[in-house]
């Protein structure tokens, strides 16, 4: 099965509401898509946001690593050439995670396709079926309570709290989620590194005093602070969980070796794909350290991936991809199945994607 084009393209999807968090307000999910075709007839997927705040990736820099570096890489090879194919993937640029991951999802979806095996089977395939929270943005604690009664009246049963804007006033947002929602919904707090090292130790022991039973918090500082990441481990009961300080196995390693946090949290567009989200899952293992897989704004193509990987993997114990149902409509076709909380892979071959629906193909 060789590689024998890759086109790109955008999508635009409107979001139910507006996602807010401390680093930033969006409306709508704006995605890269990829499909790499092959002289076989058979398409694989892939797609990348752009989270210039957190990747640093925007919608040119996607493009411009695709076309300037990626694609002209790849077409010619052969999908059973598969690590051949991942070594020159990675090392044919540097960074441009998002632009990676995109292209390594669509590999992978022709891997599976190849094999005629759906990908979480070929990756482990620990469960078949995987329950996500939903994201509670960042607005007053008002707001945030009635969005809350109303995710758990969709059927949600753990609730991932943006927070991080102002300490103070994110110990009133958690006890008026927390008096609005009570004692049988877990509760994960997501800072996006709005809080200093001592702030967080602060608050996080102000939540802890006032009974609210937080079930951790991720990334609580600046993504390069490390050491302050490690001082808040040190001295709060919560649970720390890395999202923005993790993007490679190497950044995974070293957190893990310096016990800066309790969990990491994986996500296809730091990684670069599922390639090294795996090298993640391993060093894991053999620290004992349970991952949550997160997704960025993202439709279900790459959400998708990361369903799979999930779903084929025992040390993610977390799941975070709530991308698509925060979605006001879903332009994949195939794939796995959304449920509310509920996520069903897909048991055909590859991701199950069979069509991108609205695709504007770019030149
Ligand atoms: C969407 C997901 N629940 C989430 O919160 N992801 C990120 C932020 C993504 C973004 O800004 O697009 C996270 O920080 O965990
Ligand atoms: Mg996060």
């Amino acid at each position: 099965m060789k590689i024998t084009d890759i086109k790109i393209g955008e999508i635009s999807v409107p979001l139910k509401t507006p996602f807010k968090t401390a680093l930033r307000t969006v409306d709508s999910v704006e995605d890269i898509i990829v499909e790499i075709h092959t002289d076989s007839g058979q398409i694989g997927f892939g797609e990348a946001p752009p989270t210039g705040v957190i990747t640093g990736d925007t919608k040119g820099a996607i493009v411009g690593a695709l076309k300037d570096h990626i694609i002209k890489s790849l077409v010619g090879m052969d999908i059973e050439n598969f690590e051949e194919i991942m070594l020159r993937l990675n090392s044919c640029i540097v960074g441009n995670h998002s632009a990676k991951a995109a292209v390594d999802i669509a590999l992978y979806d022709l891997y599976g396709q190849l094999y005629h095996a759906p990908l979480y089977k070929m990756l482990g395939g620990y469960q078949k079926q995987i329950i996500t929270d939903i994201t509670i943005s960042v607005n007053s604690p008002r707001e945030m309570a009635e969005d809350s009664v109303d995710a758990i009246k969709r059927g949600f049963k753990t609730l991932k709290i943006k927070v991080g804007k102002d300490a103070a006033m994110d110990l009133e947002r958690m006890k008026a989620i927390r008096k609005a929602v009570g004692y049988d919904v877990d509760l994960r707090i997501d800072a996006n590194q709005g809080w200093s090292p001592k702030e967080a130790v602060k608050v996080l022991t102000d939540m802890e005093d006032a009974g609210l039973n937080i079930e951790f918090v991720e990334q609580p500082v600046k993504a390069h602070d490390i050491e302050g990441m490690k001082f808040v481990t040190d001295h709060v009961a919560i649970p720390v969980l890395a999202d923005e300080s993790v993007f490679s196995p190497q950044d995974a390693l070293s957190i893990l070796q310096q016990h800066a946090a309790d969990f990491i949290n994986i996500k296809l567009m730091k990684t670069g794909g599922l390639y090294n989200a795996l090298k993640i899952c391993s060093i894991a293992e053999v620290y004992g350290v349970e991952c949550m897989i997160g997704c960025m704004l993202e439709a279900k193509v790459s959400v998708n991936a990361a369903v799979h990987l999930a779903a084929a993997k025992s040390i993610i114990t977390k799941i975070d991809l709530d991308g698509p149902v925060l979605c006001s409509e879903d332009p994949v076709v195939g794939g796995s199945v959304f449920d509310n909380d509920r996520i069903t892979p897909s048991d055909t071959p590859g991701l199950g994607v069979t069509k991108v629906n609205g695709i504007r193909y770019l030149d």
